[in-house]
């Protein structure tokens, strides 16, 4: 039996990437999606499906009827940074596993709303197999080496389509590594690019992927000056993170058929081995 998938966040960019990904892989798309107050329409025809969709202020009134269609359907978030919690509450309320690729909101509530639930879950500001890979890199130096880089100075530089509500995650996330070797820096000091110019100009950011794009540049310079190092990691589009979304999702329902769900992040689907 096919895995049931409920993208919410439709129509935003993530969210029809994602549903047309599933569908490509052949997981079952439900046809309604939880979406933002400020959507006119009640329809979108995504990824060949006429999808449903449910506003905040209605979505209550409506669950029932899609739990009753697909009971073990699981949710995929990529909504927006002040929907996180919300959002998060309501799965759990409902008894929805979810896999949460939505960045922003108060991260460390949204950890612990899972933790005490127990509830089933994947949260991560980045579903990319390498980029996973990378902040596992990261994690490691922390944990193995922590005074390698002592003295450093350490600098943070992001760029990502202009319509982007907040400060990238996945940064935010790497620069919570950083800071467990010492480093003074907080996700505050982060600089975004935003403007397209510079985005094209500076960050070297094709024209055609302004509208979708996340360029990372982590740099660690020697106090004298003498020695710079640089890790990198430029994406164009969005497929990488629909392709590790549905890794995630496959894992979740391995998970919860074995009876060992519980709440993950993409560092554990990684481990799996289950990421493509
Ligand atoms: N983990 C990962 O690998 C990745 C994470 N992301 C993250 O995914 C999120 C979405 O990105 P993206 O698709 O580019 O953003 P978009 O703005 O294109 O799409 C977001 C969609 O969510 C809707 N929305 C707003 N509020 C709610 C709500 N309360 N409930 C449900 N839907 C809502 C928006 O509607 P409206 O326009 O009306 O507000 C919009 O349709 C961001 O946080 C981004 O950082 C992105 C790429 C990869
Ligand atoms: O909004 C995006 O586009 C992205 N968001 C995630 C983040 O904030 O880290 C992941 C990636 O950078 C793309």
């Amino acid at each position: 039996m096919s895995v049931q998938v409920m993208v919410n966040g439709i129509p935003g960019n993530m969210g029809r990437i994602v549903a047309e990904t599933c569908v490509a892989r052949g997981l079952e798309l439900v046809p309604y999606s939880l979406t933002g107050e400020i959507i006119v329409e009640n329809e979108a025809e995504v990824a060949g499906k006429t999808i449903q969709l449910l506003k905040p202020s209605n979505r209550e009134a409506r669950i029932g009827e899609v739990l009753a269609k697909y009971p073990n359907m699981i949710c995929i978030d990529y909504t927006h940074p002040t929907a996180v919690n919300d959002n998060a509450a309501f799965y759990v309320k409902h008894k929805i596993p979810f896999v949460m690729g939505t960045t922003g909101g108060d991260r460390e509530a949204l950890a612990k709303l899972v933790a005490d639930a127990n509830h089933p879950s994947v949260i991560a500001p980045n579903m990319a197999k390498q980029i996973v890979a990378f902040q596992m890199m990261i994690e490691f130096l922390a944990k193995e080496f922590p005074t390698a880089f002592e003295g450093y100075k350490l600098s943070v530089v992001e760029s990502h389509q202009k319509t982007k509500a907040d400060t990238s995650g996945t940064a935010r996330a790497v620069v919570g590594t950083f800071q467990k070797m010492g480093f003074d820096y907080t996700p505050d000091d982060i600089e975004k690019v935003r403007n397209e110019k510079e985005q094209m100009e500076r960050m070297h950011v094709p024209e055609e992927y302004l509208g979708g794009h996340a360029f990372h540049t982590y740099s660690l310079d020697s106090a004298d000056g003498t020695v710079h190092f640089e890790f990198q990691h430029n994406v164009c589009g969005r497929k990488i993170y629909a392709e590790g979304t549905v890794d995630a999702v496959n894992f979740l329902a391995d998970q919860i058929a074995a009876g060992t769900a519980k709440p993950f992040n993409m560092m554990d689907v990684l481990r799996s081995g289950k990421m493509r």
